[in-house]
């Protein structure tokens, strides 16, 4: 094709296929239009500030609870405060297309997210400059999640159904690469870094004390009713109403909120509803072998989570 602009009918074709194919960088898939590789390059030479927050997931394991808790964090828990901004641009992605200039220039404290691997983080954080956390959830769970994502993202292809969704998880052809290779190669590097970990399935079991410890982890000091205020915005009901949070101000381009949402079920165990018994071996197989010198366990029912 030579002209891509030569009607709307084949501008948007092309706008399509741009978006919808990955890109790989340097063994991660990037998605094109919203990720570039001169922004990774740059991201290992960042200058960290002490002050530095990065919250780090794979993708479908929290991150926007996350944004919200923190945003939270910093107004003390007065959700009046976060009413002028979206959470995606109070608590930004670093990996998005021209988000070096933003964050340069940002003020302290500046507070991220990234879905990024470890291998490009920023190299000031093994010198102990700012603070990681790490935010895990149960692949399963994350899966099931991920497949409904893509039913609804411009910006990834639509699976034809669970079971080719399943596959290409498993392959790690998606954005985020493999669920196994992105947990491993952050948390087997703790140890250089001010680093927390906690998962998805403890917010759900007990929002209270995971909140608490955020806060102890980043020195931020709350009155027991400022952190029941931010637990209390950072529930999945709420935050579903809540336009700051619930991203549902995303452009349609991007996400066609028709056909789904960022706030879509918030549990654990959902995988039930969808894995077959043979593919439920098949992964059980799979994340024995592959996390077998892996020191993580998670919760895959919400069952598990009763304490008796
Ligand atoms: N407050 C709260 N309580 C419980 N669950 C919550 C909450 N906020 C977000 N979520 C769930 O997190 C899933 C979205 O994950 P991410 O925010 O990491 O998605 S993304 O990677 O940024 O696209 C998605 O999970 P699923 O519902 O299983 O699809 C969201 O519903």
């Amino acid at each position: 094709r030579t002209d891509p602009y030569r009607t709307s009918y084949h501008y948007h074709e092309y706008i399509y296929e741009l978006l919808i194919h990955f890109r790989d960088f340097r063994g991660f898939n990037l998605i094109s239009g919203i990720h570039s590789p001169e922004v990774l390059d740059q991201i290992h030479n960042f200058e960290i500030r002490d002050s530095d927050v990065f919250v780090i997931t794979y993708p479908k394991s929290g991150t926007i609870w996350l944004q919200q808790i923190l945003s939270l964090i910093e107004v003390k828990g007065d959700v009046t405060a976060t009413n002028d901004q979206l959470n995606s641009e109070r608590v930004p992605w670093i990996e998005l297309l021209d988000s070096e200039k933003q964050f340069v220039s940002a003020s302290s404290p500046r507070i991220h997210v990234s879905h990024l691997p470890y291998k490009f983080m920023p190299l000031g954080l093994k010198q102990k400059k700012g603070k990681v956390i790490y935010v895990a959830r149960n692949p399963k769970d994350v899966l099931v999640s991920y497949f409904h994502f893509h039913k609804f993202a411009n910006m990834l292809e639509t699976p034809k159904d669970f079971d080719t969704f399943f596959e290409k998880f498993m392959e790690g052809n998606v954005f985020g690469n493999c669920w196994f290779e992105h947990v491993k190669s952050w948390c087997s590097h703790n140890d250089e870094m001010n680093f927390s970990y906690i998962t998805y399935e403890e917010m759900i079991k007990d929002l209270q004390s995971v909140v608490e410890r955020i806060a102890s982890f980043l020195g931020r000091n709350l009155t027991p009713q400022q952190l029941n205020d931010v637990v209390e915005h950072s529930t999945f009901k709420n935050m579903k109403n809540n336009p700051q949070a619930n991203y549902q101000q995303v452009p349609v381009n991007l996400l066609n909120h028709q056909q789904g949402a960022f706030m879509r079920k918030g549990t654990v165990g959902d995988w039930k509803n969808y894995f077959t018994v043979a593919q439920n071996e098949r992964f059980d197989k799979v994340y024995q072998q592959k996390m077998k010198d892996v020191p993580l366990s998670f919760i895959w029912d919400m069952s598990d989570l009763v304490t008796p």
